[in-house]
């Protein structure tokens, strides 16, 4: 669950920063009809809007990479309310952590070569680790 509460001077600060979920896929819910979740898109930050009992179903870079680059894993971050506390529930699901992780073979024997190498489960978090 993440909070975020309101803020003073909310141009000077970020709920959460800029990222792609390191996830397969992500859900999440709005617990309230504060905007705040930004996605990434035509080079603006564009709001997502929360919807009533509706989840933000998020691609994450597992499946960007599985599906070999046919769907992208999109950046976003929240933002914070000057005068609302913003609250949101999120999941993030992988896959088995027994399963290497690259382009599905489906994709890659028809022609397309692989746009990504294929990794452990393992060296997938490593790689993360060591980026900060
Ligand atoms: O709370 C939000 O709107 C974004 C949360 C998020 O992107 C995350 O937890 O990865
Ligand atoms: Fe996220």
């Amino acid at each position: 669950m993440n909070c975020y509460p309101p803020c003073p001077e909310p141009e000077r600060v970020l709920g959460l920063f800029a990222h792609a979920d390191n996830s397969g896929i992500t859900t999440l819910l709005d617990c309230g009809v504060t905007p705040g979740l930004q996605v990434w898109k035509d080079g603006h930050w564009v709001f997502v809007e929360p919807i009533a009992n509706a989840l933000v179903v998020n691609i994450g870079q597992i499946i960007e990479i599985m599906s070999n680059g046919i769907y992208k894993a999109p950046d976003h971050r929240a933002v914070v309310n000057r005068l609302k506390e913003r609250m949101s529930i999120v999941t993030f699901c992988y896959p088995n952590p027994h399963v290497d992780i690259g382009p599905a073979k489906e994709l890659t024997k028809l022609g397309s070569p692989p746009l990504y190498k294929t990794i452990t489960n393992e060296e997938y978090f490593q790689s993360f680790q060591s980026e900060a």
